[in-house]
């Protein structure tokens, strides 16, 4: 905060504009949100936090809406303290205790009074961030409350896109209050920012075929099959693929599952790839993007492909059983990737927290490091774009840009939605968009396909969901042109 203010006044801005900027649009958002709020308590803290709802309460008293103020400290006649705070009185509560500045759990008579805020069932708008939640990492410090509306200022932090911090926020709106992102990046994250994974991030990458395209110019991915009882995974990955903006896909499958892939596969192809055959294949340049890891099985086999396809300086999604291959040998593929990457990471490595655990288990070990913190930690190392999923996924590049996912519903909790979101990276890679660019695209489509199909969704599901969601960026990107 220390270092936005110093930036600010640099930029010719004092504090008590941004404050002044900040408190007003809280009040906006309380009147156009909540116009027969007539009553409204203000809880002030002893921050800046605390000074934006001051002038909030300001604001709200020249629209004729009473606002009485409890707080922690005495900065003010006018302030009563908190424990006098009675919600069943008030028609809202705006919470401006803490925000950027919380440094130590809330407890005792700021408990107490966020706690009955919540118990009244009356609305509860937060400044910035719920009062109780780390804006760094999304934690709860010791109580904070679930809240209807957040007003933070010039862009979401880490805090309102992890969990559970997310959940306490309700609706965000993002104010600007005159702050340049840049003044706002240099104050929250020097060197390293971190993204709410929005269009705004790729939307320049994700151009849809033009007239002149045929399908080579969309790439060719290709998925590796597992043995003959295990080949559903492989294929839910190609079509998603396929669906996902691949002009081509193929399925690698051991000679024992060619006749199971084929009895299921029509716009998909298939070739027979057994141990000694990857080289050959591999002399088919066009070959881009390829999946190895959803029904593969675990061992040498695995680890030995994967390298193939690195060394042969193709983009590889290593998923499920491939990361799990690693386990032991994570530093051989880590430095494969490096040798193989130049600008661009070749490597993309989408595990959920158990597969991450098996190929990072000291970061998975330490409890210091946010979800952010660890996919970041792990990209570096391993010279990958990492995908660590979830319902907050955290999709990480080793220069250290880092995003945080928002879409997508918990009926993505289902077998099979890890294997359609590997096909669903590969497409963007093949299409040849930058990893990072490619691995956000992929995760945000993934969630809202999830989204359009709503309840009672199965993997199977999400593939023809896709259409939706290409119209839906076909849209956004005829919007950002105007
Ligand atoms: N970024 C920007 O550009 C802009 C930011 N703005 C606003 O500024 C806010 C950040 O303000 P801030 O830095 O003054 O911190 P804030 O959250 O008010 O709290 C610090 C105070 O709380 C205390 N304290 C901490 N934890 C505690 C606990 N658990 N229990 C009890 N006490 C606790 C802490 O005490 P200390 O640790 O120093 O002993 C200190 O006194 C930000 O959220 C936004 O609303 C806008 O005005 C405009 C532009
Ligand atoms: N509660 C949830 N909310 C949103 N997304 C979720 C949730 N649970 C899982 N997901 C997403 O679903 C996918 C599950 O992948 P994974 O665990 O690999 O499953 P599988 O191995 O069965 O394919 C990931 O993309 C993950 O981010
Ligand atoms: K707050």
């Amino acid at each position: 905060m220390q270092r936005a203010d110093q930036n600010a006044l640099r930029e010719g801005i004092s504090l008590r504009s941004l404050v002044d900027e900040a408190g007003r649009a809280v009040a906006a958002e309380i009147s156009s949100r909540f116009p027969n709020a007539k009553r409204v308590a203000v809880l002030v803290g002893p921050g800046n936090n605390g000074r934006d709802a001051l002038v909030a309460a300001r604001y709200l008293r020249e629209e004729k809406r009473s606002a009485d103020l409890f707080g922690t400290a005495n900065r003010h006649d006018e302030i009563a303290p908190l424990q006098v705070f009675h919600g069943g009185k008030y028609d809202l509560v705006l919470d401006g205790l803490w925000g950027a500045g919380l440094s130590r759990d809330v407890e005792g008579d700021a408990e107490d009074v966020l706690r009955k805020a919540e118990d009244s069932g009356r609305p509860i708008v937060s400044i910035d961030i719920p009062s109780g939640v780390d804006g760094g990492n999304g934690q709860i410090r010791g109580y904070a409350p679930k809240v209807d509306l957040t007003v933070t200022f010039v862009r979401r932090k880490p805090g309102h896109c992890l969990l559970p911090g997310r959940d306490h926020c309700g609706t965000i709106v993002v104010a600007p209050i005159g702050l340049s992102e840049t003044a706002m990046k240099e104050a929250a994250e020097p060197f390293e920012p971190v993204f709410a994974n929005e269009p705004s991030l790729w939307l320049h990458h994700a151009a849809t075929p033009l007239t002149a395209h045929h399908k080579y110019d969309r790439g060719h991915a290709v998925v590796f099959s597992g043995g003959m009882s295990r080949t559903g995974a492989a294929r839910l990955a190609a079509l998603s693929a396929l669906r996902g903006g691949a002009g081509l896909v193929t399925v690698f499958s051991p000679a024992s599952a060619l006749l199971v892939n084929a009895q299921h596969l029509t716009g998909i192809m298939l070739k027979r790839c057994e141990d000694g055959d990857l080289d050959v294949l591999l002399e088919d340049k066009r070959l881009n993007a390829f999946v190895l890891g959803p029904g593969f099985g675990i061992g040498d086999r695995a680890k030995a492909m994967a390298l193939t396809v690195l060394k042969a300086g193709r983009r590889l999604v290593l998923d499920a059983d491939g990361l799990t291959s690693f386990r032991d040998h994570a530093s051989r593929l880590f430095e494969a990737a490096r040798q193989c990457s130049d600008s661009e990471p070749q490597l993309v490595l989408t595990p959920h927290d158990g597969e991450f655990a098996r190929l990072f288990p000291d970061l998975a070990g330490d409890l210091r490091l946010s979800k952010v913190d660890r996919a970041r930690h792990a990209s570096r190392r391993s010279n990958a774009i990492v995908v660590l999923k979830g319902a907050d996924t955290v999709i990480a590049a080793p220069d250290g840009r880092a995003a945080i996912n928002a879409t997508g519903t918990p009926w993505l909790a289902t077998a099979g939605t890890g294997d359609v979101l590997a096909g669903l990276v590969a497409a963007q890679l093949a299409q040849k968009r930058p990893s990072f660019e490619a691995a956000c695209l992929a995760v945000w489509m993934h969630g809202k396909a999830a989204e359009h199909f709503g309840p009672g969704l199965i993997s199977e599901d999400l593939p023809h969901c896709l259409p939706a969601v290409h119209r839906e960026i076909v849209s956004l990107a005829m919007d950002n042109a105007h």
